[in-house]
């Protein structure tokens, strides 16, 4: 589903290079759920960042879904975020004058969805993510952690095949968290969704099915995941 080939990403500052990314080669299957762990500034919001086109390489191919991102224009990549692909954020992003269930129906309404149909789709990833009880609440009203599961309810309401959660636990507490990465791996056990998911958190990182270890923009080391609560 998702392939990179030697992708480096070099960010220039003045005379200064500074890496963000450096010769990343993995593949990764449907329906797989694989974390990007390490510490600040080792790439992983590059990574992330540059699978789901809102960044580019400067050098290497990434393949999703047997198409060279290479070739898309932006257009493309906005078509292919609004149709294949899902993005839930650190900080939730949710538009704060709407309901969650507004929030939840909008990538549909850019879509020109409308009605019955779209209205128990909304319900129906409303109730995945165990919010329908607060579908009339907006995200001031809501915890951190409800105001996150209404923000995976957007990222998958479109049913986008590859879903990118950068730190989405990053400013929950830890029963929170874990709440939200129990949800992405049901997205991916469920629903057959691949999943990528960056974070500091080696708790957050063991719902993942594996876990690549980071430093200075290099994959370092997949470990089976339940093997981070042993230390190795
Ligand atoms: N737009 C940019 N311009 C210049 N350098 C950048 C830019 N974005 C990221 N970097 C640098 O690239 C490296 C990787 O950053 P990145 O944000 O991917 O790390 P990260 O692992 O996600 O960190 P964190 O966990 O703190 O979010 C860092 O050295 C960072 O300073």
């Amino acid at each position: 589903m998702l392939r990179l080939e030697q992708v480096s990403k070099i960010y220039h500052r003045g005379s200064a290079s500074i890496i963000g990314v450096d010769r990343v080669s993995l593949e990764v299957a449907a329906g797989e759920f694989c974390a990007f762990m390490g510490p600040s500034g080792c790439g992983k919001s590059t990574l992330l960042n540059l699978v789901a086109g809102l960044d580019s390489p400067t050098s290497g191919e990434i393949v999703l879904n047997g198409r060279p991102t290479a070739r898309f224009s932006s257009d493309d990549w906005t078509r292919i975020r609004r149709e294949e692909i899902g993005i839930v954020f650190q900080s939730f992003h949710l538009v704060p004058g709407l309901s969650a269930e507004e929030n939840v129906a909008f990538p549909l309404l850019l879509r020109g969805e409308r009605g019955g149909t779209m209205l128990r789709r909304v319900e129906e990833v409303l109730d995945l993510v165990g919010m329908n009880h607060r579908r009339r609440h907006r995200p001031g009203e809501l915890s951190g952690g409800e105001q996150q599961r209404v923000a995976i309810a957007r990222a998958v309401v479109h049913g986008p095949k590859l879903v990118v959660a950068d730190e989405p636990t990053g400013n929950l507490d830890s029963q929170q968290g874990a709440a939200v990465v129990d949800l992405l791996r049901t997205l991916a056990d469920q629903d057959r969704r691949t999943v990528l998911l960056a974070t500091h958190s080696g708790e957050a990182a063991g719902s993942a099915h594996y876990v690549w270890t980071m430093r200075d923009g290099r994959l370092i080391e997949r470990v089976a995941s339940n093997l981070l609560s042993l230390g190795l």
